[in-house]
């Protein structure tokens, strides 16, 4: 097993990823190559002049910059880091802590995301294009041993092979190599079998990462070969999970599965009879098992996009979103504005409960429009005649698709500090069991109170498909183009606590409950934060009182990333 370099290796060019990236760092279109250059160059002195020794190491700074160059500069638009793809393959050392880490914190948090978004010479266009960067943050007695590693999927491995995207990504599709260009291979037939094959699709798991019940670690995107495990504490990856279940040639599945001790749910979309399969797989095993199939309500083609879901105690709630994946758009080589999907409002928007125990739909409502990537929980609860209604909670965008086109990393880091994120709240479905048509959709607390930014949730774990009371999100403070604060939503009380810093964009806040804690909000908040500055730093916030208790700061800056689990200390 390779051993992870240290910060003195880092400095040597040997691990440090081709300067290809330099137009990374810009968003502004009309300045030249040379310029470019010249503005990389300032910029990164500007970063090392900024942050500690041990990141100038890292970004390998020669000279702080005169005065003037650091005026000019500031008066431009620079990319933050959020949006800058890492430094090096890999990294690991220990953190510099300020306040106090709980003793009873003892664990790994594992963060997924992409992190890496150029490749030969090649800048990926969407945020959810790059290349799955894991970062580790090992708490042990007070003390954060931290660091960060690509994962080794075959997509990353033939792209820094041939030095050029060889897979489809979220948003980009690659071109025929130029000595195969004659035959052809990415048009056609042969094309369009490669991709229901799943032959061309990415393996590029950067979206989440999750434990199983056995204490196997996997990384997750939307495709199912995009899963792959991987060694928490080294961050090495180990292989792909081999599915021995026959459903694999399904391609797509939710990047977001449940998961608990004993077992995990997830959902396959099926593309040819729009529908979805509701599967299980028990820990330990390889092998899903189909506990039924919700067949589309809607007449178009594809069937709703499901990044995630919900299930509560006895059911699965299957979401069926007007953004459909459309074959006409994953079949156009160039994108769409809403990417492989398409919005098809007029066919309807809908929700369908199955039963886990015996895989029969108990109802499918129509509810209003929607847009959400997650859903944070769901319960059951009886109505005011006492018959039992779901609720199911989920960070809507107020059925607006823009969001998606936000999440293009030119918008991204040309529009920093400009108020174009649009608003997004806790929207709450009711779903009557009674045979009802039509279920609601409610915002469960006032959206202004959390700056109308609502996406990147967690709830204390206990409470899974349990009435629950707070959702830890990130929130905004205005003016922004990115939620840029996290906030713990009282769903009950409805009241919001808010954190913020002025140039801070945070990741998900990971809510960690204490062990022997009886309070839902008894337990620790982890988010990672990327700095204006350049730098980054985890953040611990307490559970309840939302104050921070502690930062561990890196030694250089990390980009956003997605979804994190915890790996408890045995
Ligand atoms: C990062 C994130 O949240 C979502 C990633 C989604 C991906 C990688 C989706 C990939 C797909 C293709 C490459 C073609 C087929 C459709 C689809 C699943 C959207
Ligand atoms: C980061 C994000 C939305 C932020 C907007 O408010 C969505 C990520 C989706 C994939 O996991
Ligand atoms: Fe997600």
């Amino acid at each position: 097993m390779a051993s992870l370099i240290t910060t003195k290796e880092m400095m040597s060019h040997h691990h440090v990823l081709s300067s290809s990236r330099l137009t990374n760092l810009y968003s502004d279109n009309s300045i030249n190559d040379q310029q470019i250059k010249t503005k990389y160059q300032v910029s990164h002195r500007l970063f090392a002049r900024r942050i500690s020794g041990a990141a100038r190491a890292v970004i390998n700074s020669p000279m702080p910059p005169s005065v003037p160059e650091i005026e000019k500069l500031e008066g431009e638009r620079r990319c933050h880091v959020a949006w800058a793809s890492v430094q090096q393959e890999k990294w690991e050392g220990e953190l510099t802590v300020q306040g106090k880490i709980p003793t009873w914190l003892n664990g790994t948090y594992l963060r997924n995301g992409p992190g890496l978004w150029n490749i030969g010479g090649h800048d990926f266009r969407h945020l959810f294009d790059g290349y799955s960067t894991l970062v580790k943050l090992q708490f042990e007695g007070g003390r954060v041993f931290a660091g960060h590693r690509l994962l080794e999927s075959d997509a990353y491995k033939a792209a820094k092979k041939h030095n050029r995207l060889c897979y489809r990504e979220f948003s980009e599709t690659p071109k025929p190599a130029i000595r195969n260009s004659f035959k052809n291979p990415f048009s056609g037939i042969g094309e369009i079998l490669r991709l229901f094959s799943g032959e061309s699709l990415t393996d590029n798991a950067n979206t989440g990462v999750i434990r199983l019940g056995d204490g196997r670690v996997m990384c997750l995107t939307e495709t199912q070969k995009g899963s792959i495990l991987v060694d928490h504490e080294t961050l090495e990856t180990i292989g792909k999970f081999e599915y021995d279940d026959g459903l694999s040639d399904h391609m797509i599945q939710s990047a977001h599965p449940i998961v608990t001790e004993t077992e995990m749910w997830t959902l396959i979309p099926d593309l040819v009879k729009p529908g979805y399969r509701v599967v299980r797989m028990e820990a330990g095993s390889n092998r899903r098992e189909v506990v039924g199939r919700v067949k589309c309500r809607s007449g178009s083609w594809g069937p709703g996009w499901v990044h995630s879901f919900a299930v509560t105690e006895n059911y699965v709630v299957v979401p069926e979103m007007p953004l459909r994946y459309s074959v006409k758009n994953l079949l156009r080589a160039e994108p769409t504005p809403l990417y492989k999907f398409e919005w098809c409002p007029q066919d309807g928007a809908f929700l369908h409960v199955m039963s886990k125990l015996t895989g029969v739909v108990v109802a499918s409502v129509e509810v209003p429009a929607y847009v959400t990537f997650h859903f944070i929980n769901a319960y059951e609860d009886a109505d005011e005649n006492g018959a039992t209604v779901i609720i199911a909670d989920c960070c809507e965008h107020n059925a607006d698709t823009r969001i998606l086109d936000m999440l293009r990393l030119h918008t991204l880091r040309s529009s920093h500090g400009q108020d174009v994120l649009p608003d997004a709240r806790i929207g709450r479905f009711r779903i009557p069991l009674d045979g009802s048509k039509y279920g609601r959709l409610e915002t469960a607390v006032e959206a202004e109170k959390h700056g109308r930014a609502m996406d990147m949730c967690s709830i204390n774990p206990l409470h899974l498909g349990q009435k629950y009371r707070y959702v830890y999100a990130c929130g905004a403070k205005r003016p922004c183009n990115f939620p840029n604060a996290l906030s713990k939503v009282d769903i009950v009380e409805k009241k919001v606590k808010n954190w913020h810093e002025h140039g801070m964009i945070p990741s998900e806040p990971f809510f960690v409950p204490r062990p022997g804690a009886i309070h839902e909000d008894d337990g620790v908040v982890i988010s990672i934060i990327s700095e204006e500055n350049g730098g980054s730093f985890a953040i611990l916030l307490d559970g309840s009182s939302f104050e921070e208790i502690a930062r561990a700061t890196f030694p250089y800056g990390l980009p956003y990333g997605l979804h994190g689990c915890w790996i408890p200390k045995h």
